[in-house]
């Protein structure tokens, strides 16, 4: 209306409505490049950071918490750049990100403020379709609730009863594997590890976390394991949807190829109602003959805190949670003692000397001492969990502005945590970080299992995290691999099928071998 009345000169064939709208282009070029170019790169307070220059225009590094594996790029730029334990990193449309890279920075946001910190919106909206809103993605006082809830199922005491039934479906694995891949070929097979990894690894968290045995070891087509097949197996499409709704672009996701969305939909609600039935039918029992059981899921009814809703999200979190990533672990171990021969028969030998292992276990021997205390067994699967994390990279975020380290973080700033890179990083590790080296975990004095790998901090290693959010789930999953890999390595001697096509370490929020281990 200014420029009407003022300079009609140059005006004169326009009209207001037409000025408005070019005045709201201009508007928004103006604040695109004042969000993209200027603040960035002149104001934000993290400009300063060391950290690395180039990546691609407006994408900047962006892209690379999306490739395979996760994590290598992230080590580069620990590498490359001296810092001070927080470096700087530009992500899409040149926003930046800090990647937390020493044990400082990383004990500041992860023990000493956790609840200041959170998982971001967009990620967690992708995670809750499969994890619904269990311990994994509740935040503050709920989580503080939840957690204490859940530590008792999780307890020393409560890991070392499990041990038999570890073990029980260990030798099952074993048995299978023998019946179904090597009876028929004169005691020689290619099997995909993998396939027969997670249908243990769900058998397992069945028996533990809800009383109830899938067996899908026997019925490879059981419904629940296809489910979870179909929704873990990494496939662009679902890269896609994960990147829309991470930057909150979810009402894109109905136009990705091949109807991934919908299908994705489907076998989440499928997920779900099998959950809704196992916790109402768990009511019923419960209700009719009392609980004496001792399974997570019977643990929290007792509490009488949790609506049948709330006892779903938490089934749903620990199904998935507890059993894709021990599954993928279990899968490297297989992978790394097949590439290192030596360490494979030197296990093996361990192995034999201390256990027998094609029996189910007796009711009176400590199977946990015994395997907890086997060095190289310790050793192979702590330094497997180091060199192949799982879960390779987690975000947190600021719930107000902050600092870390004396550095001013503004509000709703990404975090990386990366464990991939942490894990493998020489200024920790030393030169050979990137080898395979289960005595790193062998005391040289006693000749017994070590808990830091030789190096100096707990923070060295981040594969389960720290913390109030840290893996509850630890003991267990490392029970677990111990009877796996022992029951395992005791029975058949490995080799790669395929030598010249190394697997990668695909997938969205935990990472599997690409196409199997065979
Ligand atoms: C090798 C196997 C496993 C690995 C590498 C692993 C890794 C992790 C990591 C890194 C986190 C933290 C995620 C974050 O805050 O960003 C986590 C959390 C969690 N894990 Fe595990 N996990 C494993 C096995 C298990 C098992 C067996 C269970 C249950 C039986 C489990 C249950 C959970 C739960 C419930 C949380 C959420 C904890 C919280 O926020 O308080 N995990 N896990």
């Amino acid at each position: 209306a200014v420029c009407l009345k003022y300079l009609p000169q140059y005006f004169e064939n326009q009209t207001l409505h037409h000025l408005f709208w070019c005045a709201q282009g201009v508007n928004i070029i103006l604040w695109a490049i004042y969000e993209t170019q200027i603040y960035p790169r002149f104001i934000c307070p993290l400009r300063q950071l060391p950290g690395p220059t180039g990546g691609y225009p407006l994408l900047g590094y962006g892209l690379i918490r999306f490739k395979k594996p996760v994590g290598p790029e992230y080590l580069k730029f620990m590498q490359e750049t001296s810092h001070n334990g927080l470096m700087r990193y530009r992500g899409f449309l040149n926003t930046n990100n800090v990647l937390l890279a020493s044990p400082q920075t990383l004990a500041e946001v992860l023990v000493k403020r956790p609840y200041d910190f959170e998982k971001p919106e967009g990620p967690r909206n992708f995670m809750r379709r499969v994890l619904g809103d269990g311990l994994v993605l509740v935040e503050g006082d709920v989580h503080k609730f939840q957690r204490k809830r859940l530590m008792p199922s999780f307890s020393f005491r409560n890991i070392k009863d499990l041990y038999p039934t570890f073990w029980d479906k260990s030798i099952k694995l074993t048995d299978a594997i023998a019946e179904k891949v090597l009876a028929s070929s004169g005691g020689t097979g290619i099997t995909d590890v993998n396939f027969w990894s997670t249908k243990v690894t769900l058998d397992i968290i069945g028996i533990a976390g809800l009383g109830r045995d899938f067996n899908t070891i026997k019925n490879s087509d059981d419904l629940l394991a296809q489910t979870y097949d179909k929704i873990m197996e990494p496939s662009l499409g679902k890269m896609i949807i994960f990147a829309l709704t991470s930057y909150k672009l979810h009402w894109l996701n109905q136009f990705v190829p091949g109807r991934i969305d919908a299908k994705l939909e489907s076998a989440t609600d499928s997920l779900r109602r099998t959950c809704i039935h196992f916790v109402h039918e768990k009511r019923e029992k419960s209700a009719a003959m009392g609980s004496e059981s001792t399974d997570i899921l019977s643990k929290l009814m007792e509490t009488n805190e949790f609506s049948n809703e709330e006892l779903v999200d938490q089934l749903l979190t620990f199904i998935a949670a507890g059993h894709e990533t021990t599954s993928s672990t279990f899968a490297w171990v297989i992978y790394l003692l097949a590439s290192n021969p030596h360490i494979q028969s030197q296990l093996r030998e361990e192995i034999h000397a201390n256990l027998r292992t094609t029996s189910p276990v007796d009711a009176d021997s400590d199977l946990s001492s015994v395997l907890e205390s086997l060095p190289l067994l310790n050793g192979v699967c702590n330094e497997t969990l180091r060199l192949y994390p799982t879960v390779p990279l987690s975000m947190r975020t600021p719930r107000q502005d902050t600092t870390i380290a004396g550095q001013r973080i503004p509000k709703g700033t990404e975090i990386y945590i990366v464990p991939w890179a942490v894990n493998r990083d020489q200024e920790l590790w030393g030169p050979d970080a990137d080898v395979f080296k289960p005595e790193r975990w062998i005391d040289a004095e006693t000749g017994k299992p070590n808990n830091t790998g030789g190096t100096s901090s707990n923070y060295s290693i981040l594969t389960f995290l720290h913390g109030v959010h840290s893996c509850i789930g630890q003991g267990f999953a490392k029970a677990e691999l111990r009877a796996l890999t022992a029951a395992f390595v005791g029975a058949f001697e490995i080799e790669l099928a395929y030598p010249d096509r190394p697997p990668i370490p695909a997938g969205l929020i935990t990472t599997k071998p690409e196409g199997g281990i065979e």
